[in-house]
């Protein structure tokens, strides 16, 4: 008997993983701006200020009163005298009376008295009389002081990912540094002897390594900067140097292989000894052999050699291990998709099946199956650009029925 749980479904495992990362947070730091995007923000943002600071005129054009504006129906226009300019950056101090305008440009402060802004293009000037429009509305064309954010309100959460967007309000709020949480560092291995780097000559029985380049590919794109350490030999005693050496220096180690029941298999022995295994085996199709664990101060995701494998656990597992170390709170997008033929399956594991997404005519996406199955067929995963999720036990899912998708 195995004191780990083993042949869980995906979702336990998930559960799992995200209690285990919860438990090993890493910690805050406090970043400049321009180093803040893409980073998971630790903790919650208050606005230091509001948004506009200042009462400003949405449009060039000229700043009147309302109420000066002539009431009878006659009436195209009213002329109002001209009595300064206020343009944006300047503080004037314009105050207007009854009967006066001033020239406005866009983003410049309200002079006092004014509540209205007409765009210039509507206006007529004669010397200092500028015609404004009757039917120009009251509070047209102003941007109240605090209509986009107010001081003290909560902009930013906890958890959430910083987009471009979010550390643009951060910067117009004139915060220049942000608490996000440190990312994890991570050592990538592939191991079996079989592996030779590309560009070498290929003996017989060998082939060449291709699941370094997918998890150093997929982590970078998750904006990590993970390190790729000497592929492995199936050797015992390597492996648990190696494995042992990069527990004390990575937070996160990534294996590829030598993970299910073959004689050469030596991960889940190394793990268990040396470490924890919190589980191994999951009840996915691709990514079954699937083992997580823990050694000296690094989590360890031992995914499954086969390359659709290393693919379709990373998205899922591995995804949900980096994001939860960070905090990250805010949900991955979910994507759903129409069928485009039918598809079954007759065993109880979650799959996870290649296939071709696009949107349709009516903007309904749609993915198809690609025919090739088979967790070693990386020609069928470069050409696909979703992976169809498949839920547990035997399932004959129709065309037109709504399925989940992960994007690659
Ligand atoms: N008796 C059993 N055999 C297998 C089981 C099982 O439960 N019982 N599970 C199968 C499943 S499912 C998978 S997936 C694989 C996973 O095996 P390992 O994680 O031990 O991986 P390896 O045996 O080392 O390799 C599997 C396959 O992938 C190729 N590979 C490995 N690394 C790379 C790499 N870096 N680049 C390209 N290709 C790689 C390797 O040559 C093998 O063909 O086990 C099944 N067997
Ligand atoms: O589950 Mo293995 O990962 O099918 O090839």
């Amino acid at each position: 008997m195995s004191d780990f749980p083993t042949g869980l479904l995906l979702d336990e495992a998930l559960a799992i993983v995200r209690d285990v990362a919860q438990a090993h947070r890493l910690e805050t730091q406090s970043l400049a701006l321009p180093r803040c995007h893409g980073r998971v923000l630790a903790h919650d943002i208050t606005a230091p200020m509001a948004l506009p600071p200042f009462d400003n005129s949405a449009m060039d054009g000229f700043a009147f009163r309302h109420a000066d504006l002539r009431t009878d129906l006659q009436a195209q226009a009213t002329g109002l005298r001209l009595v300064g300019e206020q343009f944006a950056g300047l503080r004037v101090d314009l105050a207007l009376g009854a009967g006066e305008c001033a020239r406005i440009t866009t983003g410049a402060p309200l002079p006092a008295g004014a509540d209205s802004v007409a765009i210039k293009e509507v206006c007529g000037v004669e010397s200092d009389t500028v015609r404004v429009p009757v039917d120009t509305a009251s509070g047209a064309n102003v941007r109240r002081a605090g209509e986009d954010v107010r001081e003290g309100d909560h902009v930013l959460a906890a958890g959430s990912v910083l987009t471009p967007a979010r550390v643009s309000l951060a910067a117009s709020l004139g915060i220049a540094s942000l608490p996000v949480s440190r990312k994890p560092t991570v050592a990538v291995f592939t191991t079996g002897d079989e592996l030779i780097e590309p560009g070498m000559p290929l003996a017989p029985g060998q082939i060449y390594d291709s699941n370094r380049e997918l998890l150093m590919g997929l982590l970078r794109a998750d904006g990590l900067e993970p390190t790729a350490w000497p592929r492995l030999p199936d050797d015992p005693r390597q492996v648990e140097i190696a494995l042992r050496d990069a527990g004390c220096a990575f937070d996160l180690i990534v294996t590829a292989g030598g993970v299910s029941a073959g004689e050469k298999d030596h991960l889940p022995e190394v793990i268990q000894r040396f470490g924890h295994t919190h589980f191994w085996k999951v009840r996915m199709k691709p990514g079954m052999p699937l083992l997580f664990g823990s050694l000296d101060q690094s989590r360890v995701l031992a995914l499954p050699g086969n390359p659709v494998s290393v693919y379709a656990t990373y998205l899922t597992v591995g995804r949900a291990l980096i994001d939860g170390l960070q905090g990250r709170l805010e949900p991955r997008p979910r994507w759903r998709a129409q069928l485009v033929e039918p598809l079954e399956k007759t065993h109880a594991r979650r799959e996870f099946v290649r296939g071709h997404l696009a949107a349709g005519e009516n903007g309904v996406l749609h993915v198809q199956a690609d025919g090739a199955t088979g967790s070693h067929r990386l020609h069928a995963a470069a050409r696909a650009n979703a992976l169809i999720v498949v839920p547990e036990g035997p399932q004959r899912l129709a065309a037109g029925q709504v399925v989940e998708v992960l994007p690659l």
